[in-house]
């Protein structure tokens, strides 16, 4: 007996029907099966859940105590089991509320690096604080994974909201990354922000020492123009980096779950305190939704159960995510390492094997670029492929809004066309049309049926702007936890990351040629030897 073996049986039973003919047995499907909170609208009724489904889904979350483990969560209670941590990203986006770590009030000292943070930012904005070449025009943030995605991902989400110096980002250990940034800049007026939970990361160390050694070549002082954010604040030191512009944060904050603390330091110096202060203020209002909403009303807990029913009961193996809106552009990219490494996980809490399977491959890219690019695959590949719309009612940019409207009409033209798909009398009437008869006509009809019947959500919000970016974000970190109580993992450590790290640095000294390698496979070692040769 396995948890989802209701809704495997619900499934077998309904799986073959129209989701269209849900639609016209229940003119309020759309009402019923969507969700409000806010800023925030969730339509899942283009989905083969029914009543009956969506009951055993909520009935899923309740046995499976996703209740409980959020309360447990916001408590500060060491939920994160193999690394012995509590989960408490959220302080950093709600500074009214109290929260204890181990007995101790964790907020004092989070007020008062969210004050430095905000003096520095508005110091840099405003020309207080300068480079030795005059003001900062440009800022480099130095990270990886959820040291990069979510500040880039959040900068090019806010672009319309930004009005201070220039931000570029550098993650790629691949020398080009860094050269291509840094070759743009003048390191006078350049400041760099090492950011690195650790501040072991290879990646991240090796572009520091980069960025050091560009701005020593035109500076006298390059510690003066770089910035640290980290939980290792001896190694901050050691790396040169004066304690007035390292600003620490602690290991209950996950690296994937981090743009709100100081990670989001490049963000909130790029759009100002101020309006980073609003995408706090959107995710805490997620939050206390999160925590507050019963779960048939919670977007949260919805977005995970529509997630467990394309993946773990009709075993839909990816899921796009599809933002229409440009700014979302780095979203999917954001949301799998969030998810991904999150959920990807092949054992329970307990250590046994995962009697199921773990969360879904995360993939998209804004429409309407995908649907010259993948979506044939979606709409008649033969393997179904959930969609994720989000979409914005409004654009920012007024004397744009006619493209906009364009954009709104061919993102609800994508979820339509994957409901209703073309039949092969619809496709053969258009093609008679055309002229074609016989067997050419039937050929050629073929090729243009689309199944339909295929699931999609939407996302919307009215706009985007800071606010409900943040809530997004937060909407998203809950699903994937509320995902990863019902499959019993734990979505807060890493472990699949570690060896090929490992690996990497054993294997330099036989790309350098001092070691041979023992007891590396043949394939290894021969591209080694190519590469080796290559180099020489
Ligand atoms: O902030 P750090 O410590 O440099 O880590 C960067 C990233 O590396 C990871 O540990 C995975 O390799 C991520 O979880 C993290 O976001």
């Amino acid at each position: 007996m396995n948890r989802f073996d209701d809704l495997l049986a619900h499934a077998a039973t309904v799986k073959d029907r129209h989701i269209l003919d849900l639609f016209a047995a229940d003119p309020d499907r759309a009402a019923r099966f969507s969700a409000e909170f806010g800023s925030w609208f969730f339509d899942f009724s283009k989905t083969n859940i029914d009543a009956a489904g969506l009951k055993l889904l909520i009935d899923l979350a309740e046995k499976t105590g996703v209740a409980a483990r959020r309360d447990a969560m916001f408590a500060g209670e060491k939920i994160n089991e193999t690394e012995g941590r509590a989960v408490l990203h959220m302080a950093w986006r709600n500074f009214r509320d109290t929260i204890t770590v181990d007995g101790h009030d964790v907020m004092p000292a989070l007020r008062d690096t969210l004050g430095r943070m905000q003096d520095f930012a508005e110091d840099v904005r405003t020309g207080r604080f300068t480079g030795q070449g005059g003001r900062i025009t440009d800022v480099v943030n130095i990270g990886i994974g959820g040291s990069d995605l979510g500040p880039v991902m959040a900068s090019v989400a806010c672009t319309s909201f930004a009005d201070g110096p220039r931000l570029h980002f550098i993650s790629n250990v691949d020398g080009a990354h860094a050269h291509d940034v840094l070759s743009g800049l003048n390191p006078e007026t350049t400041l760099v922000i090492v950011a690195s939970k650790t501040f072991t990361t290879i990646e991240t160390m090796t572009n520091a020492e980069t960025a050091r050694a560009w701005m020593a070549a035109k500076v006298t002082d390059p510690a003066a123009q770089f910035s640290a954010i980290s939980t290792a604040t001896d190694r901050t030191a050691a790396f040169g980096i004066p304690p007035e512009r390292v600003f620490g944060f602690e290991d209950w904050v996950g690296g994937r779950y981090s743009v709100w603390s100081p990670i989001g330091l490049s963000l909130m110096i790029g759009i100002g305190p101020g309006y980073f202060a609003e995408f706090h203020a959107g995710a805490a209002a997620m939050d206390r939704h999160f925590r507050e909403a019963p779960l048939a009303e919670n977007l949260p807990v919805l977005l995970a159960l529509v997630g467990i029913w394309h993946n773990q009961v009709l075993g839909h193996a990816t899921r796009a995510v599809l933002p229409y809106e440009q700014r979302l552009a780095r979203l999917p990219a954001y949301l799998q390492q969030l998810e991904m490494e999150s959920n990807g996980k092949r054992v329970s809490m307990d250590g046994a094997d995962l009697p199921w399977h773990s969360g879904p491959v995360v993939w998209g890219e804004p429409g309407t670029n995908g649907q010259h690019a993948f979506y044939q695959l979606i709409h008649q590949g033969t393997r179904v492929v959930p969609c994720e719309f989000l979409l914005a009612a409004r654009g920012r940019e007024p004397y744009l809004e006619h493209q906009h409207l364009l954009l709104v009409a061919n993102c609800l033209a994508q979820s339509e066309a994957l409901l209703r798909g073309r039949s092969l009398a619809e496709a053969t009437e258009i093609m008679a049309k055309k002229g074609l008869t016989g067997a050419e006509l039937d050929r050629q009809a073929r090729h243009r049926v689309f199944p339909g019947n295929r699931p999609s959500t939407t996302l919307l919000i009215e706009v985007l702007t800071p606010f409900t970016l943040g809530g997004i974000v937060a909407l998203y970190e809950h699903r994937v936890f509320v995902e990863g109580v019902i499959l019993g993992i734990n979505s807060f450590d890493q472990w699949g990351v570690e060896l090929g790290k490992e690996l990497a640095l054993a294997l330099a000294p036989v790309l350098e040629g001092s070691s041979e390698g023992a007891g590396k496979d043949g394939s290894t070692l021969g591209l080694a030897r190519r590469i080796r040769a290559a180099r020489a």
